[in-house]
């Protein structure tokens, strides 16, 4: 069985929503975010806060890989949104606007002392200036963290930039969360598309996630599923490359440099081709 677990669309729903949080339970996506922040009214919370743990705790979203969102450090629901999700324990706890190493420590904390169970990962939204220029520290600041999530709205907020095709403004932020994430092997995860009506837009901006080295993208609306899922999956012509450049390599009988259609193999593409087996074979297997 493949360690590897897919995260190629996460979806976020607001955790006020019941409908949302019964259909999801048939959604094909590879996460789930339980919103408790930007997508709930304050009057709403407490009610959110309750319905997410319940939601987290149930079993009832199968393979999914379902965590929380909980309103950030300093909010007056904070304390009280660690402590349920910790107690619910789901497979991670997302923090909004997580800006240092500190913050990091002090979120491990208070989780622990929650008595969050060990398979319960931190996962920090990167999406302010102070965040991208300290991804590293933030990336290596503790094990329990499991993602970088990208917050493309508030990065795109906080930098007085504009939403445009290409995300040309964002791409300095988005490479170096990049970076951090690769250099602390943790997964990194792209932000979301706000005009769901884009199909096209929003495909080309899956295939650029992709592009860059995105482990998947973070989700707002179900009709987002199915594009993210075949963007960052690994397509039948590149398993077949990879099988072939394998084979290739190893038909080379320990030469250290070898041709497969035309092109220069080393051990390192052998990693790659690999790579791209394995996370073809845990798509597989969702679907087996
Ligand atoms: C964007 C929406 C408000 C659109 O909602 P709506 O107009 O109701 O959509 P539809 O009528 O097309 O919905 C069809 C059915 O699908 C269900 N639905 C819709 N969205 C979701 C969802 N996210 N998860 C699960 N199910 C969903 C509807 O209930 C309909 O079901 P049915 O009636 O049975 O047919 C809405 O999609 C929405 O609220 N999306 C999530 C918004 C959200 O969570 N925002 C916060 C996260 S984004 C963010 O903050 C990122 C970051 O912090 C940053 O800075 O960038
Ligand atoms: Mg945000």
């Amino acid at each position: 069985m493949s360690e590897f677990t897919p995260l190629r669309s996460v979806l976020y729903m607001p955790s006020s929503n019941e409908r949302a949080l019964e259909k999801a339970k048939s959604i094909a996506c590879d996460g789930l975010i339980l919103d408790l922040e930007d997508a709930v009214a304050p009057d709403a919370k407490p009610a959110a806060r309750e319905a997410a743990a319940a939601a987290a705790a149930s079993g009832d979203y199968g393979r999914r890989t379902v965590t929380i969102r909980v309103n950030g450090i300093g909010t007056e629901w904070h304390d009280a949104d660690i402590v349920a999700a910790a107690e619910a324990g789901p497979a991670a706890i997302v923090v909004p606007k997580v800006n240092s190493a500190a913050e990091v420590q002090q979120l491990v904390a208070a989780m622990e002392k929650a008595g969050a169970p060990d398979h319960t990962r931190l996962w920090a939204m990167v999406e302010t200036p102070i965040a991208i220029l300290s991804a590293l520290e933030i990336a290596q600041a503790s094990d329990r963290l499991g993602a970088f999530v990208l917050g493309t709205n508030d990065l795109v907020k906080e930098l007085y930039a504009e939403h445009v095709p290409g995300r040309a403004p964002l791409l300095p932020s988005l490479h170096t969360a990049l970076l951090a994430g690769r250099a602390a092997g943790i997964a990194v995860i792209d932000g979301v598309y706000n005009n769901v009506k884009d199909s096209e837009g929003f495909l080309a901006e899956c295939e650029q996630g992709r592009q860059m080295g995105f482990d998947g993208k973070t989700l707002i609306h179900p009709g987002q599923v199915e594009g993210a899922n075949a963007a960052f999956a690994p397509s039948e012509a590149a398993v077949e490359d990879a099988q072939g450049l394998i084979q290739a390599f190893e038909d080379g009988k320990g030469s250290g440099v070898v041709t497969y259609n035309g092109k220069m193999v080393e051990n390192l593409h052998v990693e790659s081709a690999r790579r791209t087996l394995q996370i073809h074979e845990a798509i597989s297997a969702l679907r087996g």
